[in-house]
């Protein structure tokens, strides 16, 4: 179990970016490469955890939120909402300021309607900035957010309710340390 993800975790590269220790790897970064393998181990993994009762959509933030989305999409049929961080001014959209470790943006939520049920998945959780900007903009779309999960997540970090992460990790100069995995 994990054991794809783990392995290439804890060899993965590391960059400096300002006073933020940054990992790279495929499903945070999309680079070297996404190995299918990997991919499907991560997509079925997620299936097992999630709690998908009611659910109509899977929201996942741009860029690297996609392809996990994606996988998961594929497998349960449940349509795909992808948070942009370009804007379409489409009646509704929602706009979102976007906070992380190393950089702030925007981005643009679309295609959510009062009362979907969904679940938010993210390939990182590190200081929050983002997945509490996704709760924001669902919340304000008026969605029911079923679950929350991160495929890594990077410390402690509280983003006012709970959610579930396959794996969690501390990083350092050395580079990534995991620490723990779901169950
Ligand atoms: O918990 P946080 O500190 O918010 O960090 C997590 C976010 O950082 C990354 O996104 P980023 O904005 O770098 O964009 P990308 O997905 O385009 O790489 C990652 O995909 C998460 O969405
Ligand atoms: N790839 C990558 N994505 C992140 N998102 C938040 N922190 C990180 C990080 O250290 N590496």
């Amino acid at each position: 179990m994990f054991k794809k993800l783990v392995s290439s975790l804890e060899s993965c590269p590391m960059v400096q970016r300002g006073d933020y220790h940054y990992f790279i790897h495929p499903v945070s970064d999309g680079v070297p490469i996404v190995e299918p393998a990997l991919l499907r181990e991560v997509a079925v993994e997620m299936v097992r955890v999630l709690d998908f009762t009611g659910v109509k959509k899977i929201v996942v933030a741009e860029a690297m939120g996609i392809h996990i989305g994606v996988a998961l999409s594929l497998i349960t049929d449940i349509p795909l909402c992808i948070v942009r961080k370009r804007n379409y001014d489409l009646p509704g959209e929602v706009a979102l300021h976007q906070s992380t470790g190393y950089s702030k943006g925007e981005l643009y939520l679309n295609g959510i309607e009062a009362g979907d049920r969904v679940i938010i998945v993210d390939d990182v959780l590190s200081t929050g900035g983002t997945m509490k900007a996704l709760l924001e903009g669902l919340a304000i779309a008026g969605a029911e957010v079923q679950d929350v999960l991160v495929v890594i997540k990077r410390g402690e970090c509280d983003i006012g309710r709970p959610y579930k992460a396959l794996v969690e990790i501390e990083v350092d100069e050395s580079g990534v340390h995991v620490k723990d995995t779901f169950f």
